[in-house]
């Protein structure tokens, strides 16, 4: 059985979150509740005087302006230099040409430990076509498994692909986890609540094993939310962070359904 849960909770580690505008409060929350410390920033000012006191840094790229993509980089490399994982979300990274631009400079000039997106986002980082048209693209676990690889390979980072199935990938060893609920995928911030838990995880546990279990706290609490609330969906993200706090390592053992892939 994992004793994940039980660790971070001894921890208490600080996790340095710089967030998008819209779900900030959400991701402090599932920080505080799966047993980290959170703390937001938004100045450039004190980006390095805060990773002074961080086990572990969030850069979240979902609203950006001038200010937060400097404090993005001084606050990577700052992270960097203290040898803590940076995790980084890209969000809508081909929405727009600022957003790919910013993605860019923060992968050339910061280590990403952690990169964690939706299958479009990550395999839009990687330049691989994904579509209808791109990489024999079925949406099936297969090809989302390369998207991963290719991606872990390009950024030497541990990828995490969300979706129906989440796949946790340094390029070598891979993971699939099947939990999860499609009342995440509408519940808006779930991906950067979960970029906040694999902030926490990470923080003093390195890997892609432990990594995957991360992935696999969010996707569990989601799925039991579900059990009680199918079809309630502001009942059911109460649900969720409920769960997110009262989860165990008895309940994350046997609830989680986690595939090593051999290839
Ligand atoms: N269709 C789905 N079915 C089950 N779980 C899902 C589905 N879509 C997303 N999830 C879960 O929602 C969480 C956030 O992932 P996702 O919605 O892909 O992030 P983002 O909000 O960045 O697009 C993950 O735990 C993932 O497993
Ligand atoms: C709606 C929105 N717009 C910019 S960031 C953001 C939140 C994205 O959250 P998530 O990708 O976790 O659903």
């Amino acid at each position: 059985m994992t004793s994940i849960l039980e660790e971070i909770r001894k921890e208490n580690p600080v996790v340095l979150d710089i967030p998008n505008m819209v779900t900030p409060q959400k991701v402090a929350d599932a920080i505080s509740y799966v047993g980290g410390s959170p703390i937001m920033c938004d100045s450039s000012n004190e980006g390095r005087d805060l990773v002074a006191i961080a086990n572990s840094l969030v850069l979240n790229l979902g609203t950006m302006n001038d200010d937060n993509v400097k404090l993005d980089i001084i606050a990577g490399q700052a992270a960097n230099n203290r040898n803590l994982p940076v995790i980084v979300d890209p969000v809508a990274v081909s929405a727009s040409e600022l957003r790919t631009e910013v993605f860019k400079k923060i992968s050339n000039e910061v280590n990403i430990d952690i990169l964690r997106g939706n299958v479009g986002e990550i395999a839009f980082t990687a330049g691989i076509d994904w579509g209808p048209r791109g990489i024999d693209a079925d949406d099936g676990n297969g090809d989302r498994v390369q998207v991963a690889k290719i991606a872990a390979k390009q950024f030497h980072s541990i990828v995490v692909i969300s979706g129906i199935d989440d796949v946790i990938s340094d390029g070598s060893e891979t993971y699939v986890v099947h939990n999860g609920s499609k009342e995440l995928a509408i519940n808006v911030g779930s991906g950067d609540v979960l970029d906040g838990v694999l902030g926490v995880v990470a923080a003093h546990h390195r890997g892609v094993h432990a990594v995957a279990l991360g992935t696999a706290i969010v996707s569990v609490a989601g799925e039991l939310a579900e059990e009680k609330y199918p079809a309630d969906p502001a009942s059911f993200e109460m649900e969720f962070f409920n769960n997110l706090y009262k989860l165990d390592d008895h309940q994350l053992s046997d609830e989680i359904r986690i595939e090593k892939i051999n290839n």
